[in-house]
């Protein structure tokens, strides 16, 4: 028996060969999140409603359906994500979420991270840009303009590990010593352990998601960030695999740091830079790599030299956070997670539940708020789009925002999650 009823009114998006045909009332299921994603999400919802009013006039209008996940899940139908909210985001497409809640050292595994593997969501994508006038601790956040193609469905983080002291922990110790001659690493009988799976296949559609955004959008280059220095078959592959696939299906497009090196090594350092400088002027994509722990402290020193980066899972979490927090803070930090293939896609902000604001109507409801003017853009509502970024480009310089801007910035007037949205609506 289903959990819930379905929606009456709106229609299906549909999907032909990967490409979207958005009906005029869309069909789009919500799950309204954990801890402060009530008062964002209502937020959000309100905002979003408003802009496509406003830019069409009322020809096009969302049919929003509520689908359960998290607490609110757990406690009116005892499972932590039905199948149900699964299956509605697989026959609907386009559908957007609050965070939710994920225990630390135990208990169930990442609601957000099911969704994305259940679904096949293999690039999350986390645009990064400033606003003018939002505080930020370093001294040029408007040199800031990324946007990270984030591997989604890998890596460490596909959460496959067992516990210190498990017979399962026992048995794959047993097998690196006994079957894998791993001799050198100690392995007390504390020890928990992890595995880390990045394929050739997940590596490819996630970059060539990156390089088909960069060609798409103007972009100068991308950059895959990687510690493949220390974890060479997976890292490492990871970089390799990236540069193999820019010159098997980009290679008019593109000039990789690859052929850089290879010219260098037959022609010396002058030819390599010619040959590079060639490529800019002729609008080439440039593809080249970093090293994590060198981005992170470059994105802080020299941010202008990075556009669009691709990078493996756990590495793209932190580095979400981190550029984040340069132009302002995780308030205003929208996200995607897309299949390009399927046309899937769930849209969420980059940051989490917040629990110690929970019910406060005090959060910035900025994230979650663009992550909807990125579905928006997705379903090529970019009218409705566009109100939203002047909307939250005025907000902010009239210096009407949140807790998280007023403590930084002087002369502002803090208002609540729900008056920020209030603002941006008669702004629209
Ligand atoms: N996709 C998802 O659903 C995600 C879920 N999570 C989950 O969320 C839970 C809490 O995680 P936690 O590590 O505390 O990280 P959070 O991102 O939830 O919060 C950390 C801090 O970020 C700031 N912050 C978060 N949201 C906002 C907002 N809307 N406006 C302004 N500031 C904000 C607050 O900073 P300050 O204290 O300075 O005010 C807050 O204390 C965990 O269970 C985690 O697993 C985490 C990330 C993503
Ligand atoms: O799923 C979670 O609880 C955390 C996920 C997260 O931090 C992220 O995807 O950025
Ligand atoms: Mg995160």
């Amino acid at each position: 028996m289903a959990l819930w009823e379905k929606p009456t009114t709106g229609e299906k998006i549909v999907v032909d060969n990967g490409r979207l045909h958005v009906p005029d009332h869309p069909i789009i299921p919500f799950i309204e999140g954990d801890g402060t994603g009530p008062d964002i999400w209502a937020a959000a919802r309100r905002v979003l409603d408003a802009a496509v009013e406003k830019a069409y006039g009322g020809a096009k209008k969302i049919a929003w359906y509520e689908v359960y996940a998290g607490e609110k899940a757990y406690n009116r139908f005892g499972q932590w994500l039905p199948e149900e909210t699964l299956q509605a985001v697989r026959e609907y497409y386009v559908a957007i979420k609050g965070p939710l809640t994920t225990p630390v050292g135990g208990g169930i595994r990442s609601l957000n991270v099911t969704l994305r593997q259940e679904l096949d969501l293999y690039v999350c994508l986390r645009p990064v840009r400033y606003f003018d006038g939002v505080p930020s601790p370093v001294k040029h956040p408007e040199l800031v303009d990324m946007v990270i193609f984030r591997e989604n469905s890998e890596d460490i983080y596909a959460g496959i590990e067992w516990p210190a002291g498990s017979e399962e922990v026992k048995k794959v110790i047993r097998f690196l010593q006994e079957e894998m001659g791993v001799k050198k690493i100690r392995f007390p009988e504390t020890a928990g352990i992890g595995v880390k799976p990045v394929s050739r296949e997940g590596t490819d559609r996630l970059v060539r998601a990156a390089i088909n955004y960069a060609l798409k959008h103007g972009r100068k280059s991308v950059t895959l960030v990687h510690k493949g220095n220390i974890m060479k078959f997976t890292e490492g592959a990871f970089k390799n695999w990236g540069y193999e696939l820019a010159e098997r299906e980009f290679a008019d497009q593109t000039f990789t740091w690859a052929q850089y090196d290879r010219i260098k090594a037959e022609k010396g350092v002058e030819a390599a830079n010619q040959a590079q400088k060639e490529a800019e002027e002729a609008g080439k994509v440039i593809v080249k790599d970093s090293i994590a722990d060198a981005f992170l402290q470059q994105i802080l020193t020299r941010p202008a030299e990075y556009d669009v980066i691709a990078t493996l899972n756990l590495n793209g979490d932190y580095i979400s956070d981190a550029l984040a927090a340069q132009v302002g803070g995780i308030g205003i930090a929208p996200g995607a997670n897309i299949n390009y293939d399927t046309g899937h896609a769930i849209f969420e902000a980059t940051h989490g539940t917040a629990p110690k604001y929970a019910g406060l109507d005090k959060v910035n409801p900025g994230s979650v708020i663009l992550s909807g003017v990125l579905m928006l853009e997705h379903l090529g509502w970019q009218e409705a789009a566009d109100r939203i970024y002047a909307a939250m480009s005025k907000t902010i310089s009239q210096k009407t925002v949140t807790y998280d801007f007023a403590r930084l910035m002087e002369g502002a007037t803090e208002v609540k999650c729900s008056e920020f949205a209030d603002r941006l609506i008669d702004n629209l």
